[in-house]
């Protein structure tokens, strides 16, 4: 299987909300990293025929999707972002519900839904409500609908917002251990998400794509910029004013900082081991959170 994005762009009015992206695809897991607002989604609802690009095309082995239609709809599954479920259908019946649509017949439904509940483990709380679930759970069966028709492609657009760290990893390892024999383009702005399942990391900034790289060669971009400084609590806001400041660990009377700069930040500054936390402050620097403080 492979998936061709070539010179791809999507305009809403004079804004480049995807800016001439170009990469290809084959089966695995590929994360898509970028902030708020830099054309996740909108890359997303492109592949998945949802919407359509202002110039450029998308190929699948060769065809472009747009004029494959529905035989390229039955090689997808979908996660939108916001997925509308039906609150008063129990799971089982969403389900089933979903596998008409998707045309599967009742037999290779009942067979299918039985092997995904168990995939995602929720074969206990089949009966009930999808209305009752925790994010969690939603986001469980939101995969399971989008892999009724065995995609060859699934594309799952920023699938743990809101989720816990439990079902976080949860989610992850669900999605690694479904993507041997497929391509899964997982769009994220949280780092851990993809670093230890993604076999390339896309960087997505302002609808432009700057990396497409596995995670230890885009760790190689910030090799040598990434330092640890143990100051006085009273110098954060200098270090601050003047650098990337990632994790702020205090101990007793000194805190250390983490630092990006290409240059040292101090006499006493140790460089350290990038990791891809570091890269996102690096090249998403004003969208940083950091986080609670570490003490
Ligand atoms: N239907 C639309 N009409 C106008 N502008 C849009 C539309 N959809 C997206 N945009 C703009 O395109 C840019 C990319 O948006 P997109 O939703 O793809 O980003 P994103 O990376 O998915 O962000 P988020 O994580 O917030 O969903 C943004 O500036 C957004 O405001």
């Amino acid at each position: 299987m492979n998936l061709a994005i070539e010179h791809v762009t999507k305009k809403y009015g004079n804004h480049h909300a995807i800016d001439d992206i170009s990469c290809e695809f084959s089966n695995g897991v590929y994360g898509i990293l970028g902030a708020n607002g830099s054309g996740k989604t909108t890359l997303m609802r492109m592949l998945a025929t949802v919407t359509t690009p202002t110039a450029g095309i998308i190929r699948v082995n060769g065809k472009n999707i747009l004029s494959l239609g529905d035989d390229y709809r039955d090689m997808i599954g979908y996660l939108p972002q916001h997925i509308g479920l039906y609150k008063n259908f129990t799971a089982d019946k969403f389900l089933h519900y979903i596998a008409a649509l998707k045309g599967l017949s009742k037999k290779e439904a009942a067979l299918k839904i039985e092997e995904l509940l168990d995939l995602v483990n929720l074969m206990d709380v089949r009966k009930k409500k999808v209305g009752t679930f925790s994010g969690g759970m939603k986001q469980r069966i939101g995969i399971a609908q989008a892999l009724l028709n065995d995609p060859k492609i699934l594309i799952v657009d920023e699938p743990t917002a809101g989720l816990d760290p439990k079902e976080r990893i949860r989610f992850r390892n669900l999605l690694s251990s479904i993507s041997g024999e497929r391509i899964v383009l997982l769009s994220t702005h949280i780092v851990s998400d993809i670093e230890f399942i993604a076999k390339e990391v896309l960087i997505l900034k302002n609808g432009r794509l700057l990396h497409k790289r596995n995670p230890q060669e885009l760790l190689h971009e910030i090799a040598g910029k990434v330092w640890l400084v143990t100051t006085a609590e009273s110098e954060i806001p200098r270090y601050q004013d003047m650098f990337k400041v990632g994790n702020i660990v205090r101990s007793e009377s000194r805190v250390e900082l983490r630092i990006i700069s290409d240059d040292r930040p101090s006499l006493a500054a140790i460089l350290t081991t990038p990791n891809l936390e570091d890269l996102y402050l690096y090249f998403f620097e004003e969208d940083f959170d950091a986080g609670p403080v570490k003490v």
